[in-house]
């Protein structure tokens, strides 16, 4: 129609002398993403429907009538145009080379004008909507995969033969028309927005593939993965990793082994994902490789697309009224909570607001794992396009002003990454030095958080003037993960010793000497758990953590880690009871222990002890295997301390074995019976 026949706006400033925004009539909010919303609209002399992305957060234009101008206001988006020392120019010369992109697999880009502080970026409209819309209605079949895969590597062949890379392959970006065609949008322009905005490179962590995390390059395979995440995005209703904060996944993605397609999928769709997830950006095929896969050979025509359209219509149909709740579907992105950093499962898109502690430790942990630095905007608003559930724990309206926006936006965000130099430069922040985290090895968990810049954002979340994060005994908060994390209840994980601490303590309080025993011995515990965190567990942690192991590994490990390094920093000595109630609770499980001694006797935990003996000969230096897990090899049938008799248990009438013991777990359990003792005979204990 129309759109072929108009001509092309491929001046980099088309702005007439007349107002251009008076030549469109808009019809309807299509949606909204990162930069704008987008309108279905009429260019009046043509009547070529074209659909309009409005940048910029200032108030829309007068001309609008008053639903539009309703929706409108409620756009504060995160580019302010004025203020921008940017030069909006290079977008513009963007979009009008973008223009001159004519592939069928690819939206038309038709230009560009500013008009009171908003860019419009005109564009071909396509009625089917985005791979993201459809998916509201429900995963995609495997079938319908094949063709949208198919088409968007032809697309993709079309711009990388054209020396372009997409840089923002997503459900959110594919665009169907109303024939089942799919063209990729978005190319291009989101990453130039983001370099002229904010020095900076762009893309969407959930989709981010790990050469481009890790700032080993940027070339066009990393596209492909991103089509990979889109193909599990499809089949699933959201991509890998979901749950994590996009944060997290930053730091996660490069470090853990490529996520899979799992569940009731061909071996020919699942080998293809895998493929198009090859770590290794060398090995990973390209677009017109992939062309030939048998997943994608197989595909029917677009035309079998357009039962996702119906679907998604009739769904649509469905829905309640604006302001009512909507139904529950299968794509669900989060909100954060901004004191515990747990995620509520909310519908359709979200606001996202975090505390800046947690999102700065997070920033952090990046920073130090990738040498990037997120850029966290103080003023960032995110909204609403689709009727939501408030869930009560996303941030609202001026409350913004007290979490931060990130350039992140839950499952379906952007999220804009800093190299570090420049972000130095940029806030005179402090960075932390090269060695303070080993490369490749899961960034030290330091106990505190480290402000990188803007200190005045410290004083307005929960971040104390040395950038500490005050959050007590959460496990959940400050620097990991948004996944759903239990709270440790102190209470609650000291249950299984209460009643042996109890007894002890009772008896320590009707002695004398109780206060000063009670200070000595609690100034113990609290060494003890220090060195207990600090000598055994975060290095065993640490020890665990390896590069092939899933993300989900990793993260867990991680959050450990933190945990015990967290508790260790509020309270050593409940740290250290802590431990010890573990190692009682597994002592008293008789369940519990019949499965370790059988795990021991498949693998037993040994280790090697060097000694060495001064002989007429010379020094003679032998090697011997300890069994250091103090259960009974595989060859023995009792413990290996006396007969019949466990020495991990505790027992006040019958010490267990001597402090020589070989198991770090009964010396542990020996000397906290050791320490009752001495409460309960402080004289008699003192004197031996
Ligand atoms: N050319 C178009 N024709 C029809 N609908 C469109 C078009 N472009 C965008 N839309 C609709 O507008 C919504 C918002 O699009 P937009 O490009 O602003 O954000 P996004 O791609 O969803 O997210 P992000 O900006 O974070 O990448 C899309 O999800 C889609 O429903």
């Amino acid at each position: 129609m129309q759109i072929e026949q108009r001509p092309r706006l491929r001046d980099p400033c088309p702005v007439p002398s007349t107002n251009p925004a008076s030549q469109y009539t808009l019809l309807e909010k299509l949606g909204t993403g990162s930069f704008g919303t987008v309108y279905k609209a009429m260019h009046n002399d043509t009547k070529q429907i074209v659909a309009v992305k409005q940048i910029g957060n200032q108030p829309p234009i007068p001309a609008l009538g008053p639903r539009l101008k309703e929706s409108c206001e409620t756009d504060q988006r995160l580019i302010d145009l004025e203020d921008s020392d940017d030069d909006i120019s290079e977008i513009q010369q963007e979009i009008a080379s973008l223009a001159q992109c004519d592939s069928e697999y690819v939206t038309r880009y038709y230009g560009s004008f500013v008009v009171n502080y908003k860019l419009w970026i005109i564009m071909e409209y396509l009625a089917g909507g985005s791979c993201l819309d459809l998916l509201k209605a429900g995963v995609f079949s495997e079938a319908h995969i094949a063709v949208i895969c198919r088409e968007l590597l032809l697309g993709l062949d079309y711009l990388h033969t054209e020396n372009t890379i997409h840089r923002d392959i997503k459900a959110a970006n594919v665009l169907l028309s109303s024939s089942g065609k799919v063209k990729l949008a978005d190319f291009g322009v989101a990453a130039q927005l983001t370099n002229t905005l904010r020095h900076t490179f762009v893309g969407t962590p959930f989709w981010m593939a790990p050469e481009v995390i890790r700032q080993a390059g940027y070339d066009m395979k990393a596209d492909m993965w991103s089509l990979g995440i889109t193909a599990i995005e499809m089949a699933k209703g959201e991509p890998p990793l979901a749950e994590y904060h996009p944060m997290r996944v930053l730091f996660l993605i490069p470090k853990a082994k490529p996520p899979v397609l799992e569940g009731a999928f061909s071996t020919a769709f699942k080998d293809f994902v895998a493929q198009c997830l090859t770590k290794d950006p060398a090995s990973r095929p390209s677009a017109s490789e992939l062309l030939q896969h048998r997943f994608i050979r197989s595909a029917r025509k677009t035309s079998y697309l357009t039962e996702l359209i119906e679907r998604y219509q009739e769904w649509r149909l469905k829905q309640p009224p604006k302001g009512q709740p909507a139904q529950a579907t299968i794509r669900n992105s989060m909100a954060w909570d901004n004191n515990t950093m747990r995620s509520d499962w909310n519908f359709d898109t979200v606001r996202t607001v975090s505390a800046m502690g947690t999102m700065r430790s997070m920033a952090q942990d990046l920073q130090s794992s990738t040498g990037m630095v997120p850029d966290i905007d103080e003023e960032s608003e995110f909204e609403e396009s689709q009727p939501s559930v408030d869930t009560g724990a996303a941030t609202k309206g001026s409350d913004l002003t007290s979490g931060i926006g990130m350039n992140l936006q839950a499952a379906h965000s952007t999220v804009i990454i800093k190299p570090l130099e420049k972000a130095a430069q940029f806030d005179g922040g402090k960075i932390p030095e090269e060695e303070d985290t080993p490369s490749g090895a899961p960034p030290a968990y330091t106990g505190s958080v480290r402000t990188t810049r803007r200190a005045s954002y410290a004083e307005r979340t929960s971040i104390d003037g040395t950038g500490t994060v005050l959050s007590a005994a959460d496990l959940g908060s400050g620097v990991d993960t948004i996944r759903p994390v239990k709270k440790v209840d102190p209470v609650g994980s000291l249950k299984l010793s209460a009643e042996f601490v109890g007894s002890l303590r009772k008896e320590a309080s009707t002695s004398p000497t109780s206060s000063t025993n009670h200070k000595r011995n609690a100034s113990e515990s609290a060494k003890a758990g220090v060195s207990m965190v600090d000598q055994v567990i975060l290095p065993a942690i640490q020890k665990s953590i390896r590069d092939d192991m899933d993300a989900r590994e990793i993260e867990s490990l991680s959050m450990l880690a933190r945990g015990f390094a967290e508790l260790k920093d509020t309270n050593s000595e409940l740290a250290y009871n802590v431990v010890l109630d573990i190692l009682q609770g597994i002592n008293d499980n008789p369940a519990v222990k019949q499965h370790i001694q059988a795990s021991h006797r498949l693998f037993p935990h040994k280790r090697i002890v060097r000694k060495s003996v001064m002989t007429t000969k010379g020094l003679v230096v032998t090697e011997e295997q300890e069994d250091i897990s103090g259960l009974p090899s595989s060859s023995e049938t009792s413990f290996p301390h006396g007969a019949g008799h466990d020495p991990l248990a505790p027992d006040v009438n019958e010490p267990p074995s001597s402090p020589k013991t070989k198991s770090p777990i009964a010396e542990l359990l020996y000397m906290r019976w050791l320490e009752g003792l001495r409460i309960k005979w402080p004289s008699l204990m003192s004197s031996s």
